[in-house]
C-alpha cells in the first residue's frame, strides 16, 4: 500500500467508528425517550442540552475545527430532536384557539424541542400575499383571507411530523376542521379574557380586536366561538399562569396519553 492508500484507510477505520457511534447514540436518544415516559419523567428537559454545549466548549477550547466539530454536533443534537418527535409523534400537530392563546409561541417551542417545521399559517399567507394580515382584510375582505386559510391546510396535507400553527379564525369553518384532523391531532389552546388582553394589547396585527381592546369584546368572541373550537379540538389546554414549558410538556403527555388508549 502506499501512502495515499494508507491514509484512506484510515479515514474509513474513522467512518466506521463515527457510523457506529451514531447509530449507538441514536438508539439511547429513543431509550432515554422511554425510560422517561415509563418512568413519568418531564420530557423535555432542555437545561441537559445546554449541559452539552457547555461540555463542547470546554472540550473544544482552543482546538483546530472548533466551528467544523460545533457544526457537526448542533447536526447530530437537531436530528436527536427529530427522532424524538417522529418517536413521540407520526402526524402534524394542529395547534387552534383564540388569540393570544398562544399558538404561536408554543409553536415556535416545539420546533426548538424537536426540530419540528413549523407552518405558521398567519405568516405564510402574509408573506405570499405580500403583505400583513391587516392588510388583506382592509384590500380583499376577510372572506378572501378565509379561503386562503383553507387552501394552505389542503396543501399541508402533504407534510408530517408538522406544526401547524392556525390563525384564531380558522377552526371557524367545518371544512377547515375536516381538513385539520385528515392529517393531524387538534390541539385547542385556551386562555381566560384578561389574560388575553393582557397578552395582545400593545401589538396591532390582529384585525378583529384592534379597535375593541376590551375583555367584555374578547369575552364575547371567545363564546361565539367557543362551541366550534371545542367540537375541532382533540384534546384542551389551559395556558394560564403556565408557561411554555409546561404547556408543552402537558400537550407532549396529552397526545401520548390519547395514543396509548
Ligand atoms: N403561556 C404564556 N405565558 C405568557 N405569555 C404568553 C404565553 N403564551 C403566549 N404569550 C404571549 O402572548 C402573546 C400572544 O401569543 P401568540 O403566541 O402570538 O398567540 P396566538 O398565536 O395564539 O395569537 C405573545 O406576546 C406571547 O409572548
Ligand atoms: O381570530 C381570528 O379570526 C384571527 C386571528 C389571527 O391569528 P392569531 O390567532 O395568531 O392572532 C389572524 O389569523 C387574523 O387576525 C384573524
Ligand atoms: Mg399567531
Amino acid at each position: 500500500m502506499n501512502q495515499l492508500e494508507i491514509l484512506r484507510e484510515s479515514l474509513g477505520q474513522c467512518d466506521e467508528i463515527i457510523l457506529d457511534a451514531l447509530l449507538m447514540r441514536n438508539r439511547i436518544v429513543e431509550d432515554i425517550m422511554a425510560y422517561k415516559e415509563a418512568n413519568g419523567i418531564p420530557i423535555l428537559q432542555p437545561e441537559q442540552e445546554a449541559k452539552q454545549k457547555e461540555w463542547l466548549e470546554r472540550r473544544m477550547a482552543d482546538r483546530r475545527h472548533k466551528a467544523e466539530v460545533e457544526d457537526v454536533f448542533g447536526s447530530i443534537t437537531q436530528n436527536s430532536k427529530r427522532i424524538q418527535a417522529r418517536k413521540l409523534f407520526n402526524y402534524n400537530i394542529v395547534l387552534i384557539g383564540f388569540m393570544g392563546a398562544g399558538k404561536s409561541t408554543i409553536s415556535e417551542f416545539l420546533k426548538t424541542a424537536f426540530a419540528m417545521d413549523v407552518i405558521e399559517m398567519d405568516q405564510i399567507i402574509a408573506e405570499r400575499e405580500g403583505m400583513s394580515i391587516s392588510d388583506i382584510f382592509e384590500v380583499y375582505g376577510e372572506q378572501y383571507f378565509r379561503d386562503l386559510e383553507t387552501n394552505l391546510l389542503i396543501e399541508m396535507q402533504s407534510r408530517t411530523n408538522v406544526v401547524i400553527s392556525c390563525g384564531g379564525g380558522t377552526p371557524m369553518r367545518e371544512c377547515n376542521v375536516v381538513e385539520m384532523k385528515k392529517n393531524g391531532r387538534v390541539v385547542l389552546l385556551t386562555a381566560k379574557p384578561e389574560t388575553i388582553l393582557d397578552r395582545v394589547k400593545d401589538s396591532h396585527d390582529r384585525p378583529l380586536i384592534e379597535n375593541n381592546k376590551t375583555v367584555s369584546f374578547i369575552a364575547e368572541l371567545m363564546e361565539k366561538r367557543r362551541e366550534k373550537y371545542e367540537a375541532a379540538a382533540d384534546i384542551v389546554i389551559e395556558t394560564d399562569e403556565k408557561d411554555e414549558l409546561q404547556i408543552c410538556e402537558e400537550l407532549i403527555h396529552r397526545l401520548r396519553q390519547m395514543d396509548n388508549k
